[in-house]
């Protein structure tokens, strides 16, 4: 757990400093673009130049020496198949006016990745963009087919969900620096009676992504921001840890992250605004927790100028990294479809990231042939946190931050989200549409829910009520494919399902509460309590109404 304190020379460090954009120093990618015997048997691929693509199996029939371990073997056949494809990725400026996939062009702006730097030179979000040229080489029959084969596997790196999209998320790391926890193939799980009872729908599907090594989506994210990291302190760059400002699951995936790589990790965190369980994760991880007296808004300030001034490396999803890993979760979505596209994803926004690495990751499938349209998004807000919803409503007018008011979704408690320009191009390149939902709809939304075997978080349930209302509306049809994304464990915000079923919410009727019923420890009382409920079989506990 011990940390290294910053040193009087590492204060005089400054991320923005003059620096070079030239990346011409990078090395040479070797890619692991092996599929194995039954993936080869089936696939048809070729590069659009119609040669067959280098295709060598992932996973050795042979087992490894039993004194090698999965790194040291992923390094050993890295060595002996330097498959080398000029794959490679930079930072640019985020723009509205561009497409994400640009032939990169030497006269833009560019920073290399091992630069630290998180802002454009006019102060603008800047976005991860690949060569898009030299991924074009392989058709979509060959990603698919790629992609597929490492799903299940163990294989370093690509037993992780987003480590198995490696060309696509940071293609020259070296997979020895990779920090991962074989994080997300999250299940895919078909909401049967929620959308069947409730809304008359067939087709409704929740994409668990809170059902992760930390309990929520931030773990996508995490492990290639962090791998970043540590290859950065490996080539000696000036970095004493890691650093965010957090409503509670960022702050518990950089813990872990750095934890497993041991880099120290700094979360700031607003003072009695998250859960208990979310505030003892980064204290169990051994990050330096520092709980402020301000709102999510004020720490991200801080962690901001803190980042600034000293050798600690920003771990907000500001930092555009974070976003090419939680776009792997749209990849995994279609790929769990096999490779069909559902008409609406609704994801809960707050910091604003989320939605647009969902609409890059879908726009990275189409661009690259695996799928030929992308999902209309619907970003899901807290009518108490609710930025986006307001410039949306205003036709994308003007946007004015707000102060967020207290929610019982914490982690989107939110009023000047940093990705607002990024939110907006991914709704409005997805036809998408922003939705609100008040304290009792999230409430009662993730209530319904939980009756159907979820176990969903607040944050879900905004997502859920944002469904039920454009379900109502008839916007989205009864027959449409749609994916709700679940974006953390509802585990972490037991509190909230304490204070619903206690009913001890002021003004909330908590119309789906099931408190447990007290009764004597004697044969009698216990026959009278279950006789009442048996003759009144239509109020169960999990009985739901219809709302469309
Ligand atoms: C559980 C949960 N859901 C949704 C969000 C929203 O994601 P984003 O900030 O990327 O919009 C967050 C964090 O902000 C979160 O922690
Ligand atoms: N919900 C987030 C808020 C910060 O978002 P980030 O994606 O910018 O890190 C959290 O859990 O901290």
């Amino acid at each position: 757990m011990a940390a290294t304190t910053a040193t009087a020379s590492l204060l005089t460090f400054n991320p923005h400093s003059s620096r070079s954009s030239d990346s011409n120093h990078r090395p040479r990618l070797f890619l692991h673009n092996k599929i194995p015997p039954r993936a080869v048997v089936s696939c048809t691929a070729t590069t659009s130049s119609g040669d067959t693509p280098p295709l060598t199996p992932t996973h050795a029939k042979n087992r490894r020496p039993a004194d090698e371990n999965i790194r040291e073997e992923a390094r050993r056949k890295q060595n002996n198949h330097p498959a080398t494809v000029g794959l490679s990725s930079r930072y640019v400026p985020f723009s509205p006016s561009h497409s994400v996939f640009e032939i990169p062009s030497s006269n833009r702006e560019h920073y290399s990745l091992d630069e630290v730097v998180y802002r454009s030179r006019s102060g603008g979000l800047l976005d991860v963009e690949h060569d898009i040229s030299a991924l074009k080489k392989y058709d979509g029959k060959y990603w698919k087919a790629l992609f597929d084969s490492r799903v299940g596997h163990t294989t370093w790196p690509y037993g992780s969900g987003v480590w198995s999209k490696k060309e696509w998320v940071l293609p020259e790391i070296d997979s020895d620096h990779i920090v991962s926890l074989f994080e997300g193939n999250s299940n895919l799980f078909w909401a049967e009676r929620f959308g069947k009872e409730l809304l008359g729908m067939n087709d409704l599907w929740v994409k668990q992504c809170g059902i992760s090594h930390t309990g929520s989506f931030k773990d996508l994210g995490m492990t290639v921001l962090v791998s970043q990291v540590n290859r950065l302190i490996k080539l000696g760059r000036p970095i004493v840890g890691v650093g965010c400002a957090s409503t509670g699951d960022t702050s518990a995936a950089l813990s872990a992250y750095c934890a497993a790589a041991s880099i120290p990790a700094f979360v700031f965190l607003p003072a009695d605004r998250i859960s208990i369980a979310q505030l003892v994760q980064p204290i169990a991880n051994g990050a330096y927790v520092l709980s402020l007296d301000t709102d999510f808004d004020g720490c991200m300030r801080l962690i901001r100028e803190v980042t600034s001034e000293l050798p600690i490396y920003l771990a907000n999803s500001l930092n555009s990294l974070r976003l090419e890993g939680q776009k792997t979760a749209a990849i995994e979505i279609l790929q769990q479809f096999d490779w069909e596209v559902p008409d609406w994803v609704i994801v809960p926004g707050g910091n604003l990231g989320n939605i647009y690495a969902f609409y890059k990751g879908f726009e990275m499938c189409r661009e690259l042939g695996l799928v030929d349209h992308i999902p209309r998004l619907v970003c899901a807000q807290a009518a108490n946190a609710n930025p986006l919803y307001l410039h949306y409503k205003s036709g994308w007018n003007d946007f004015n931050p707000v102060i967020a008011s207290t929610t019982y979704a914490s982690a989107i408690q939110i009023g000047d989200p940093v990705s607002i320009d990024r939110a907006v191009f991914a709704l409005k390149n997805s036809n998408g549409i922003v939705e609100e939902a008040t304290e009792e709809e999230l409430m009662d939304a993730m209530a319904m829910a939980d009756l159907t075997g979820m176990f969903a978080c607040p944050h879900t349930g905004v997502a859920l009520a944002a469904l039920i209302k454009l379900r109502e509306t008839g916007v989205i049809g009864k027959n449409d494919r749609t994916v709700v994304v679940s974006t953390a464990h509802g585990l972490k915000f037991a509190q909230s399902k304490v204070a619903y079923h206690s009913k001890e919410i002021a003004d909330m009727p908590c119309k789906f509460s099931n408190p447990p019923v007290n009764v004597k420890p004697d044969f009698g009382s216990v026959m009278d309590v279950l006789q009442g409920i048996l003759k009144n079989k239509s109020t169960s506990a999990s009985s739901l109404p219809t709302m469309v």
